[in-house]
């Protein structure tokens, strides 16, 4: 290991001739590993793999004052072949570079996702809490596939006014396909064509070419999933099947009678990036709430004695009116999204000018990681960090809560689905709690079978 001096990148582990760091970089479960990189180097890690500069800050401030406080210039997104350019991934908002398009699919999201906003869809996240814990009930075995299945339909619903149907759904099918795609076209190091990316102009009968066929089926793909559910809902605007409202008409109702093909490209786009946004990472996040549950029966029983309270005050199921008066539940929910993070290292951002940062100079096109894993796992803010206790976000609720927002990503790349992720988490969290009891399985003479459990690796987990 190497300290450099003061005036040049920042500290990091040793890199080798040519090839950087590229011995040294995890492949699997990063958070950890760059987690103990930082204990060595401090808040601002820096490596260079085959000539990419990467940092990994370990810390909310230099996380705020890097992609917070100096967002104009740390908001694009690292360029990716295969999974952005090739298959078409890259005209979505999670990946597409800063650019007045980027701007304008914000804005556009933003103004109909705002908390106010999303009040008129509350009635939609209730429906499907209950469809979901009715199906859960019925055959407990494919918890997780009707999860799945919920978030998806929510979205779906909520996107586009598409009600789906209760098994095989073809958007469904159709998005778990191309998810699966996008996870092998982003796998790192898997295509040379991201490496030298001028081998995309080669011909296709060119040896060594097979990724173009990949690439095309993987676009083709890609389109079918932002263009079907889109084109469903305009043919069906005006008829019963569309449930309303949904984003979709709701922006249209806004728009001009005739819309421009920018302006059409830019709904296409941006109902396609909520579809995409919205649903793995509700499904990561439910998968932990269970788990949870499962290995801490006395947090479930303090839970179900407040939902008990409030029910037996109105006699129905819980609502998402209720979310004030169940402030034990509502720290559930914060304590899933901190234990278990979605995103360990958040998604990638990437520096569009020189900066100097602490007397460290960070390069035009420099990869910026933040370790969301490590920051809500620090001790000295979360004690005993690897427990499930929502308590601690009732003792010390605003600083933790601060903290927390770290789970949702920075500047002006954050979440946009923030509002929608806690509402869709929360009524499903409340309505599970409500119906059901949530145990490991257990055995023929009723003793609990215990599995261990390991979480995926990915940008979501
Ligand atoms: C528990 C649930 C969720 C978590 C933890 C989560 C987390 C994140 C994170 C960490 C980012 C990247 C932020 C950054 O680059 O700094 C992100 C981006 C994004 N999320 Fe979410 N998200 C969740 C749910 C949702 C939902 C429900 C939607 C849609 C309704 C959504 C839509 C998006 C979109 C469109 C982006 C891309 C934003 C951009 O690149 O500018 N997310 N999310």
């Amino acid at each position: 290991y190497y300290a450099t001096k003061p005036r040049h990148h920042p500290p990091g582990p040793r890199p080798l001739p040519l090839i950087g760091n590229l011995l040294q970089m995890p492949k699997d479960h990063d958070w950890k590993v760059f987690g103990k990189w930082s204990k060595i180097f401090g808040d601002c890690v820096y490596v260079r793999v085959l000539g990419q500069p990467i940092v990994i800050l370990d810390s909310l401030t230099a996380a705020h004052e890097l992609l917070g406080q100096r967002s104009a210039i740390y908001s694009s997104r690292p360029r990716l072949v295969m999974a952005g350019e090739l298959t078409g991934f890259a005209q979505g908002l999670a990946l597409m570079p800063y650019s007045p398009r980027f701007q304008s699919l914000r804005r556009l999201l933003h103004r109909e996702l705002t908390a106010n906003m999303l009040q008129k869809y509350w009635r939609l996240h209730e429906d499907e809490s209950l469809i979901l814990m009715n199906k859960v009930l019925q055959d407990p075995t494919r918890l997780l596939e009707y999860i799945r299945h919920y978030a998806g339909s929510v979205i779906l619903r909520v996107t586009y006014g598409y009600q789906t149907a209760p098994e095989n759904d073809r958007f469904l099918l159709l998005s778990e396909k191309v998810m699966a795609a996008f996870s092998l076209a982003a796998r790192p190091g898997a295509w040379a064509v991201d490496m030298i990316p001028w081998l995309r102009y080669l011909p296709s009968w060119f040896p060594g070419t097979e990724f173009k066929r990949k690439a095309a089926k993987w676009a083709q793909l890609n389109m079918d999933v932002v263009e079907g559910p889109y084109i469903w809902a305009i043919e069906n605007q005006d008829s019963a099947s569309l449930i309303q409202p949904n984003f979709l008409t709701t922006v249209l109702s806004q728009s001009p009678a005739v819309l421009s093909a920018e302006e059409k490209d830019l709904l296409l786009w941006s109902s396609g990036s909520l579809f995409a946004g919205g649903a793995d990472t509700t499904v990561a996040a439910l998968s932990s709430f269970f788990l949870a549950m499962a290995l801490y029966p006395e947090v479930q029983a303090t839970a179900q004695a407040e939902l008990d309270k409030v029910i037996s005050a109105h006699g129905q199921v819980p609502q998402l009116s209720d979310r004030p008066s169940l402030p034990y539940i509502e720290c559930v929910l914060r304590e899933v999204l901190r234990w278990n993070p979605v995103t360990p290292l958040g998604v990638a951002h990437l520096l569009t000018e020189d900066d100097v940062y602490k007397g460290y100079n960070l390069a035009v096109g420099t990869i910026v990681m933040v370790n969301v894993w490590s920051i809500l796992h620090d001790p000295l803010s979360f004690p005993e960090p690897f427990e499930f206790r929502p308590e601690r976000f009732m003792i010390n609720d605003k600083k933790a809560v601060e903290t927390l927002a770290c789970a949702f990503g920075f500047g002006r790349r954050a979440c946009p689905g923030v509002h929608f992720a806690e509402s869709s988490m929360f009524i499903a969290i409340a309505t599970a709690l409500f119906q059901c009891k949530i145990s490991d399985p257990v055995d023929e003479q009723g003793e609990p079978i215990r599995r261990d459990v390991e979480y995926q690796t990915g940008t979501i987990r």
